[in-house]
C-alpha cells in the first residue's frame, strides 16, 4: 500500500521521452508527466495517476511489475514493455533472419519469464523449407513455432491468431521488413487512429516508428493487446550473468548437468556435457557459436 493507492489507475501506452500516454479505465487518454525520477515507467506499466486539467496528468506511482522485457546494451538499458503475458518474435522467409538476433530475444524473454512463441512470416515464398529447417532447433528444444502468410493468406492468418492472442497483451519483436506492419493492419482495424492524434499534438509524430505502439486488437472491449516494438541494430544481455546464459538456452541446459566441472563454461574443459552433445549433433552447431559470443560479451572487460 502506497500513499498513491487512492488515485486512479492508469494504464500507460506509449511514452515520449519525458513524457507518457496514460489511458484510463474508460480508454481515454492523458498526457502525463512523471512526478520525479522514481515514476519512470515503460509502455504496459499500471500507474497511479491524477488528472492536471486540460488532458493531461501527473503520474505519481508505478505498481509493481509482473515482468519487464529490456535489453542491456554495454552501458544503456532499453526497455521494451513491462506485464506482458507473451512474446512473439516475427521472422520471415525473407529477408532471412538473424539466428543471433532471434537468440537473444529468447534469452531475454526466458529470464524474464515471459512464454514466446516463434512466428514465420512469408511462408507462401519459395525459401520456406529452409527457414523450418534454421527453426528446427529451436522447435526440438521445445518451442513453440507458428506458421503465417499475413500478406498472402490474411485469412488463414488471421484465424490463426486471433485465438492465440485472446485476452493476452503480447508483445511483437522482430527484424524490419518481416511484416510487423502487415500484421498489426491486419488485426487491428483503426491502427493509425489508435497511434492517434495525441502524438500528434505532442508534435512527436514522427516518433511514431521509434517508439513502442499500444494497439488494442479490440478497441471496444480492451482487452486483447499487440504491443509493437521499434527494431534495434543490437541486442545486449548484460543483465545476464555468464554462469546463468546456459541456463537460459533450453538446448545447452538440457546437457549442461552431465559436465563434470559444475562451474563449466562449456567452451574448452574436459568432460563437457554440452560439448559433447553438439559433436552428436544433438544442439545446433549454430546456437552453440552463438553461446559462445553472448559468453565472450559477457566476460569481456567493459570499455571505457
Ligand atoms: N510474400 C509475402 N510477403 C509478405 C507477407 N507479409 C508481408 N509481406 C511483405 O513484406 C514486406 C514487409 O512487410 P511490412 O509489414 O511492411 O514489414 P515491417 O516488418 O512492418 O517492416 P518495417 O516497416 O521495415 O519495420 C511488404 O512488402 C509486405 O507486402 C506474406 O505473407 N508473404
Ligand atoms: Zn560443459
Amino acid at each position: 500500500m502506497t500513499k498513491f493507492n487512492a488515485l486512479d489507475l492508469g494504464l500507460v501506452v506509449r511514452g515520449h521521452g519525458r513524457h507518457y500516454i496514460v489511458e484510463d479505465s474508460d480508454g481515454r487518454r492523458f498526457v502525463c508527466h512523471p512526478r520525479g525520477k522514481k515514476s519512470d515507467c515503460v509502455v504496459g506499466d499500471q500507474v497511479r495517476w491524477a488528472p492536471a486539467g486540460d488532458g493531461e496528468g501527473v503520474i505519481e506511482a508505478v505498481e509493481p511489475r509482473r515482468n519487464l522485457l529490456f535489453r542491456q546494451d554495454e552501458w544503456k538499458t532499453k526497455s521494451f514493455a513491462a506485464n506482458l503475458d507473451q512474446l512473439m518474435v516475427l521472422v520471415a522467409v525473407e529477408p532471412v533472419f538473424s539466428e543471433s538476433q532471434l537468440t537473444r530475444s529468447l534469452i531475454a524473454a526466458e529470464q524474464a519469464g515471459i512464454a514466446t512463441t516463434i512466428a514465420l512470416n512469408k511462408t507462401d515464398l519459395p525459401g520456406a523449407n529452409a527457414a523450418r529447417e534454421r527453426l528446427a532447433p529451436y522447435r526440438a528444444m521445445g518451442m513453440h513455432l507458428m506458421e503465417l502468410a499475413l500478406k498472402a493468406d490474411p485469412q488463414a492468418s488471421r484465424a490463426q491468431l486471433l485465438p492465440w492472442l485472446s485476452g493476452k497483451r503480447t508483445l511483437v519483436l522482430g527484424p524490419s521488413g518481416t511484416g510487423k506492419s502487415t500484421l498489426i493492419n491486419l488485426l487491428v482495424p483503426d491502427a493509425k487512429a489508435q497511434v492517434g492524434d495525441i502524438s500528434v499534438a505532442l508534435n512527436s509524430g514522427r516518433h511514431t516508428t521509434t517508439t513502442t505502439q499500444w494497439y488494442w486488437v479490440d478497441p471496444a472491449a480492451r482487452e486483447t493487446a499487440l504491443i509493437d516494438s521499434p527494431g534495434f541494430q543490437e541486442f545486449g544481455l548484460h543483465q545476464i550473468g555468464p554462469q546463468e546464459l546456459p541456463l537460459l538456452m533450453p538446448d545447452l541446459r538440457a546437457h549442461a548437468d552431465h559436465c563434470k566441472f559444475y562451474n563449466c563454461t562449456h567452451q574448452h574443459e574436459p568432460g563437457c556435457g554440452v560439448r559433447e552433445a553438439v559433436e552428436q549433433g544433438l544442439i545446433s552447431p549454430t546456437r552453440y557459436r552463438i553461446y559462445g559470443e553472448i559468453l565472450a560479451q559477457l566476460t569481456a572487460p567493459k570499455r571505457w
